[in-house]
């Protein structure tokens, strides 16, 4: 699986640089994830690829049940997940709430990073969930 992080906004905390290489070190056991900063984010998606918007009036998921969605899309021949975060119309096949509440762009994408991570070591009944 093939994961790419698309944001529109540019990041500049250290903190959250440091979380993105982490998590991506981490996750390399399992799958590969990018990161990419594009003022034009539909040019960064490909036709193949699930997309999923990260946006405040999505559907909320536990985190079971978003390793749940990262086996279907892996089942159904989607090996490509785009997960995008930024304020313009896309189309994306799932739309994501992280909560009601509106989160800071840097803590919204250590939240994703760390479900991802947690998602996988679901799928492969590893300890860190429990
Ligand atoms: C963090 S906002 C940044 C917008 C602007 N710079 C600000 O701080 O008001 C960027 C994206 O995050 C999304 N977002 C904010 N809170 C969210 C939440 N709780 N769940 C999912 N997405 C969220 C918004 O829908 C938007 O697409």
């Amino acid at each position: 699986m093939k994961i790419r992080i698309i944001n529109t906004e540019k990041i500049k905390e250290k903190y959250v640089k440091d979380a993105i290489q982490e998590y991506t070190k981490r996750l390399s056991a399992y799958c590969k994830v990018e990161y990419v900063e594009a003022k034009n984010p539909s040019k960064e998606i490909t036709d193949k690829s699930y997309v999923i918007k990260i946006d405040k009036h999505g559907e909320q998921l536990s985190s079971e049940q978003l390793a749940e969605k990262v086996v279907e899309i892996g089942v159904s021949g989607n090996s490509h997940i785009t997960i995008f975060l930024g304020e313009d119309d896309i189309e994306a096949d799932y739309v994501l709430s992280i909560s009601q509440m509106d989160i800071d762009i840097n803590i919204l994408l250590i939240i994703i990073y760390e479900q991802i991570y947690r998602a996988y070591r679901i799928i492969n009944n590893a300890p860190y969930h429990k």
